[in-house]
């Protein structure tokens, strides 16, 4: 039966500075470079050989996947990056400080932005500076202005469903590296947790989450390889 690793990325600059992120490409601190290793080691530790990587097209996930990677002994895997694994888009909220966003609008709204099922934060203006659809890499993509959890779920499905799930079907070890928000919509689709209590997961950075599956892909087991650091898991479906 197949395992399944997601791996967070270490923390960021912006984690640091408490900004909310999203598309926005910050790069990981030196912290955030150990805890990718130390990522790499535990799964190493725990004697996963996955065959095929997976990451977003940002940064500090493509960089937390390669240190990783390279603590594993496996920078030769094939590694498909993709956008439909980024970051939710933190819309207008992106750059700004956490702390002064709360103080600003309280902190039950802010609370609703990051944490919500379905409300979006307000969408990015026309011509911010943090407005990336002219980047490179998002060439043919059309750009989000702003993203609920959600509509982060709704793009990142089409992919699991048409290039992660067929590999985990031939019964292939995946190690997929990406973001708070993202593997919190993997982790809802793959636990079916309601949309209720998915404010309540948090995935913490670097910290492998390993879920063994069935043929089916419903998990029969799950554990976070830092213990120390694990947060709660949603009861297995
Ligand atoms: O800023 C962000 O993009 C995310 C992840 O770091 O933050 P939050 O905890 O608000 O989901």
């Amino acid at each position: 039966m197949p395992t399944l690793a997601l791996i967070r990325h270490g923390q960021s600059q912006w984690n640091l500075e408490n900004r909310f992120t999203g598309w926005w490409d910050a790069d990981l601190t030196e912290k955030g470079e150990a805890e990718a290793k130390r990522a790499g080691e535990l799964l190493k530790a725990a004697g996963f050989e996955p065959r095929q990587a997976f990451s977003s097209v940002q940064t500090r996930a493509i960089r937390t996947l390669w240190l990783s990677l390279t603590a594993m002994g496996r920078v030769w895997l094939p590694v498909e990056k993709h956008w439909r694994l980024n970051e939710r888009h933190y819309g207008g909220l992106t750059g700004l400080d956490k702390k002064q966003t709360a103080e600003k609008h309280g902190d039950e709204q802010v609370h609703i932005w990051r944490r919500s099922y379905d409300v979006p934060p307000p969408p990015m203006e026309a011509g911010s500076e943090f407005d990336l659809s002219k980047d490179p890499r998002y060439d043919g993509v059309d750009v989000p202005a702003t993203e609920s959890l959600k509509l982060t779920l709704e793009r990142v499905l089409p992919f699991w469903e048409s290039d992660i799930a067929p590999v985990l079907k031939s019964g292939t070890d995946v190690v997929i590296a990406a973001h708070g928000n993202s593997l919190r919509a993997l982790v809802k689709h793959l636990f079916n947790v309601p949309d209720e209590t998915i404010t309540g997961v948090e995935i913490p950075t670097g910290n492998p989450l390993l879920i063994e599956l069935d043929a089916s892909l419903k998990p029969t087991g799950a554990r976070y390889l830092d213990e120390a650091r694990a947060t709660e898991l949603p009861t297995l479906p």
